[in-house]
């Protein structure tokens, strides 16, 4: 089934665009609503069977994507997975810097080892990965880079690897967005707050229990969805955005604003956008 996106359907026509990230997720939606624009998307991932699984969905619907397995968090492989897609593709236009991912940890808890593994996987992971879409095309031929980050502000009680590494990324995308602005890239970044989506299921058991009774904390009730995380992405993505860089939109239900004064009630509160039918319910909220 097609992505159904509130935009234009050529919007992106005979554009290329990078979605780490884009064999689950997030990135998977945000590459079914590229391809569904007109965009060749390119998807980076580790496991090789998630991209082609996603591949698969997105050529049954007509739309044009390329699988290229790589860590980001190798120099090396991410060198050659940007000169493989620009050779592949002729170039590129946008870079959507999703591919993440951390584990619950009490601060007292967390070995070094483990904490230079999540900032290696959410900040400098997407540095590289933006450092080399920048040298190797964009600097000459302009672009745009969305990075996803999260809600980091204010504390994040047993994910202070992960948060450190975002509040990181936001302050690299609005120095690229300075520092790249006169080669006409634009750097923007995308914060999710709760979003029902695969990456649910990545949690202990602990974890998912805690995340079931954090609906209860957001204003408008509810998690949010992959398709609404996406929709922002693409905005950012597009030329509608294009007097827009070094900022950041918080995809979130409201959280940051209210967490000192929200009084819980536990019913939903605003009616969520779904344009994408084959978005998966994590499990552990089934
Ligand atoms: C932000 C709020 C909301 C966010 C929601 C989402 O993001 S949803 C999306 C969610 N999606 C995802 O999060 C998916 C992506 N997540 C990942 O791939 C991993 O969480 C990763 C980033 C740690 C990389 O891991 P990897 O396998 O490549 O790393 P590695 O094997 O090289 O390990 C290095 C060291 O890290 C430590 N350590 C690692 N794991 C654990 C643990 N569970 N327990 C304890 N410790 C752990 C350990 O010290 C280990 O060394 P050791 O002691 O073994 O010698
Ligand atoms: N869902 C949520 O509530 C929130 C999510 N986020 C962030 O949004 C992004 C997408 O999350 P979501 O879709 O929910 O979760 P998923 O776990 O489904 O997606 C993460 C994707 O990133 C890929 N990935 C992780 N590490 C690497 C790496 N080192 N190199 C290449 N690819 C990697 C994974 O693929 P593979 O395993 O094949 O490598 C996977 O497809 C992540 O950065 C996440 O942390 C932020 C805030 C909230």
């Amino acid at each position: 089934m097609k992505y159904q996106s509130i935009y234009h359907p050529e919007l992106f026509k005979g554009q290329t665009i990078i979605v780490t990230g884009g064999g689950s997720g997030i990135g998977r939606c945000t590459a079914h609503e590229l391809a569904s624009l007109g965009a060749t998307v390119a998807i980076v991932g580790r496991k090789v069977e998630k991209l082609d699984r996603v591949k698969e969905e997105i050529t049954a619907v007509g739309g044009r994507v390329s699988c290229h397995a790589c860590d980001i968090r190798e120099e090396s492989l991410v060198r050659q997975m940007m000169a493989d897609v620009i050779a592949r593709h002729g170039g590129i236009d946008g870079l959507v810097n999703n591919a993440g991912g951390q584990y619950p940890s009490q601060l007292k808890d967390l070995s070094t080892k483990g904490w230079e593994a999540v900032i290696r996987n959410n900040l400098t992971g997407g540095f590289i990965v933006a450092r080399e879409a920048y040298n190797q095309w964009m600097a000459t031929h302009g672009g745009s880079i969305v990075n996803i980050i999260a809600d980091i502000w204010g504390g994040m009680p047993t994910m202070a690897h992960t948060g450190a590494a975002r509040a990181g990324m936001l302050n690299f995308t609005e120095t690229a967005a300075c520092e790249w602005a006169h080669s006409g890239v634009r750097v923007n970044a995308v914060a999710p707050g709760w979003i029902a989506s695969s990456g649910f299921d990545t949690y202990d058991a602990p974890m998912q229990a805690e995340l079931r009774r954090l609906k209860e904390k957001v204003p408008l009730g509810r998690y949010g969805n992959e398709a609404e995380v996406s929709a922002a992405i693409v905005f950012l993505l597009s030329p509608g955005a294009a007097f827009v860089t070094g900022s950041c939109v918080r995809v979130d239900g409201g959280v940051p604003n209210a967490r000192h004064t929200w009084k819980p009630v536990p019913t939903d509160r605003s009616k969520p956008f779904d344009g994408f039918p084959l978005a998966t319910l994590p499990e552990c909220l089934q």
